[in-house]
């Protein structure tokens, strides 16, 4: 047997330098490069294998661990898990800076590799930098934290384990029903022993991506519910993007005449002016899908996780005489909501059922409902993004801090609404541009209203909606989509919680543009707890109250143009409209990143459209308010389907 004689580390890059993928005929490389920020637990060893030979593979010096993981996030969803990048931590507190982004990956069923340092496997220098010891299990260290959040994870004790460990890894990363965060924990002695590794084990794989056919059976049964079925509905979730099935979804509900909905994930996998595409459904669904989702008798989810936001805590579909249909290639989503279940390739099973439902000479039954609703959503779409701030103002999302907004718009020196910014920067931005996104008010907001005039322009991490995502995967996704121009929507709160990967977009030359709507405010939970009988608490931006010993004083002033100025940003501070328009124009022309740190008024956002939210709501309180809306809550339980 021919071998090489190289170190764990060594081997490890070698043989990430050599896979690849395979999806409809089409190869690529599927490991682009590797995020790292060394520290005592890896620099010595992966840092030098990446020094000595990173082969094929680009090194970025990422800022936080969690920052850059978010990138290598953002670059894999936006390549439709075609492509990763791997991302290197030392032990401890850099490995625990990851745990985050591990679960972000998994929960959105995007492919990460991580790479923790870890203390040595030897034990002889114990405890080391960083090891937290725990004294019941001196096999516990911090990256047993990620068990939870991966759905393979591994520890490399010895250099040979390297080789089925690293197969595996593959596997998982690869496979669309498997797919999310892998952590393989690097001991850091480990990681620079020697082995004499088998060549083989470095030759080019090629990791076939399948599309996963329908049996006959499952099409049968698919196709025995939805004959006698009406006012079909369709769910056009992720998977619709993972597994490029757009055309497929457009010709399908084109010859039944089927709107369909698009979840956080599966939006822009169809332009917005698409007649059979509703838009947003759920909780922060709009009103033309939620319209239409509430009277299906037959819902056809193809591709989603179902969350609570997508099917508004399991309220929205309201017929009694609903079934489901799902069609995904992991068995866990298709088994939800007791449906009959198609456990394969959304392409794939779309075009089976095209034809087999043609056979049979179904067609909805729909008249003039879906034009109706359409049309109806589209007058509230051109309100919303007209609405202006004037003497009787009343916010979209009224009854809160009615009597603030002076004060608010005093602070902010500015009286631009949120839902008219992003009507504004719906027409002011490139149709190719990619907007990214992942928490606060925006997700809502832009499920709700964005019109994605090209596919794949809309990238939202709603599956974890995890603060601080919003700047750093917009690296990723610039990293992958060089030529497209990408906006980060973020929140002030969001900004504040992690932007450190703005700093790399620098470093890279890679341009990001951050459009930051600053509220003084986490505004979406002050609407959340506000809206459920609570009063105003912990939420808005102020001082310390020296009288009441709260935080009930003025509001904070943040100038984020400065603070991304001091990075090297070009950054314009934006509160009027013609602001707006030339910051968008100027900073189409730049070519370092950007941030528009627009001032809008608090509760200007969009509020819900017959949606439902379930939040655990205190039973007993001293407000009233509170068990007021606690009793509400329940009513609306009392509507939602069980499991
Ligand atoms: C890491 C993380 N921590 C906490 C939350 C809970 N959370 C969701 S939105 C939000 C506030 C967001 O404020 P901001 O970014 O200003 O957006 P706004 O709602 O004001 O538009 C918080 C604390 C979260 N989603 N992620
Ligand atoms: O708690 C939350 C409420 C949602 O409105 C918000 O978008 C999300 O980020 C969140 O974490
Ligand atoms: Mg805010």
């Amino acid at each position: 047997m021919e071998t090489i004689r190289l170190t764990m580390a060594q081997a490890l890059v070698k043989f990430l330098d050599n896979q690849y993928v395979e999806f409809d005929g089409k190869e690529q490389k599927f490991v682009k490069g590797i995020f790292t920020i060394f520290g005592h637990g890896n620099v010595v060893g992966l840092g030098q294998a990446l020094e000595q030979d990173s082969g094929g593979l680009i090194v970025h010096q990422g800022r936080n661990e969690q920052g850059m993981a978010h990138a290598a996030i953002g670059y894999a969803k936006q390549k439709h898990r075609k492509q990763i990048y791997a991302c290197t931590s030392s032990v401890g507190p850099g490995a625990a800076n990851m745990v985050t982004a591990a679960a972000t990956a998994t929960a959105n069923r995007i492919p990460v590799l991580l790479l923790p340092g870890d203390t040595f496997a030897t034990r002889q220098p114990d405890p080391v930098l960083q090891q937290v010891e725990q004294f019941n299990d001196l096999t516990l260290t911090t990256n047993d934290a990620y068990r939870a959040v991966s759905k393979y994870w591994d520890r490399i004790s010895r250099p040979e384990q390297l080789m089925f460990s690293m197969i595996n890894a593959m596997r998982v990363l690869t496979d669309p029903a498997e797919t999310g965060a892998v952590t393989i924990a690097l001991p850091q002695d480990v990681q620079g022993e020697v082995y004499d590794y088998p060549v083989s084990f470095f030759k080019k794989r090629v990791h076939r991506i399948e599309r996963r056919v329908p049996t006959r059976a499952m099409i049968d049964d698919a196709v025995n519910v939805m004959k006698g079925k009406k006012k079909p509905f369709i769910v056009c979730g992720g998977g619709v993007r993972y597994s490029e099935a757009a055309e497929a979804l457009k010709s399908f509900a084109e010859k039944f005449n089927i709107p369909f909905g698009e979840t956080q994930a599966g939006k822009s996998a169809v332009v917005w002016d698409h007649e059979l595409n509703m838009g947003g459904i759920g909780t922060t669904g709009n009103l033309a899908s939620n319209i239409l989702a509430k009277d299906a008798d037959v819902v056809i989810g193809i591709g989603t996780r179902y969350t609570d936001f997508t099917t508004a805590s399991k309220w929205l579909f309201q017929n009694p005489e609903v079934d489901f249909v799902n069609i995904n290639v992991a068995s866990f989503d298709a088994y939800k909501l007791d449906a009959v279940k198609v456990v394969a390739d959304a392409k794939a099973t779309l075009e089976a059922l095209e034809s087999r439902l043609e056979a049979e000479g179904y067609k909805s039954a729909y008249n003039n409902e879906i034009a109706d609703a359409k049309d109806k959503w589209k007058a509230e779409l051109n309100r919303l993004f007209n609405i202006k701030y004037n003497n009787d103002f009343v916010p979209e999302v009224a009854g809160h801090l009615d009597d603030k907004m002076e004060e608010y718009k005093e602070m902010l020196g500015s009286s631009l609404t949120q839902t008219r910014v992003i009507g504004m920067l719906d027409e002011l931005l490139d149709d190719s541009a990619v907007v990214v996104g992942a928490s606060g008010s925006l997700p809502g907001d832009l499920q709700r209203v964005w019109c994605p005039k090209e596919p794949n322009t809309y990238h939202m991490e709603y599956g974890y909606s995890c603060m601080g995502y919003e700047v750093n995967a917009a690296l990723g996704v610039k990293l992958a989509e060089p030529k497209r121009e990408v906006y980060a929507m973020v929140g002030d709160g969001s900004y504040m919680m992690l932007h450190s990967e703005l700093v790399t977009s620098i470093q890279e030359r890679a341009k990001i543009n951050i459009i930051l709507l600053d509220n003084m405010e986490f505004g979406c939970i002050n609407n959340l707890q506000m809206g459920h009988g609570m009063g105003s608490f912990g939420t808005e931006m102020r001082h310390r109250n020296p009288k009441t010993g709260l935080l009930d004083d003025n509001l904070v002033k943040i100038d984020f143009a400065m603070n991304a100025a001091a990075y090297g940003c070009k950054t314009y501070s934006v509160r009027t409209e013609e602001e707006l328009a030339a910051a968008i124009a100027d900073a189409k022309k730049q070519e370092v990143s950007t941030l528009i740190d627009i001032k809008v008024l608090p509760k200007t956002m969009t509020n819900g459209y017959e949606s439902w939210w379930r939040v655990g709501n205190a039973e007993v309180a001293e407000k009233e308010s509170v068990v007021n809306a606690t009793k509400e809550l329940k009513a609306e339980l009392d509507k939602a389907r069980r499991y």
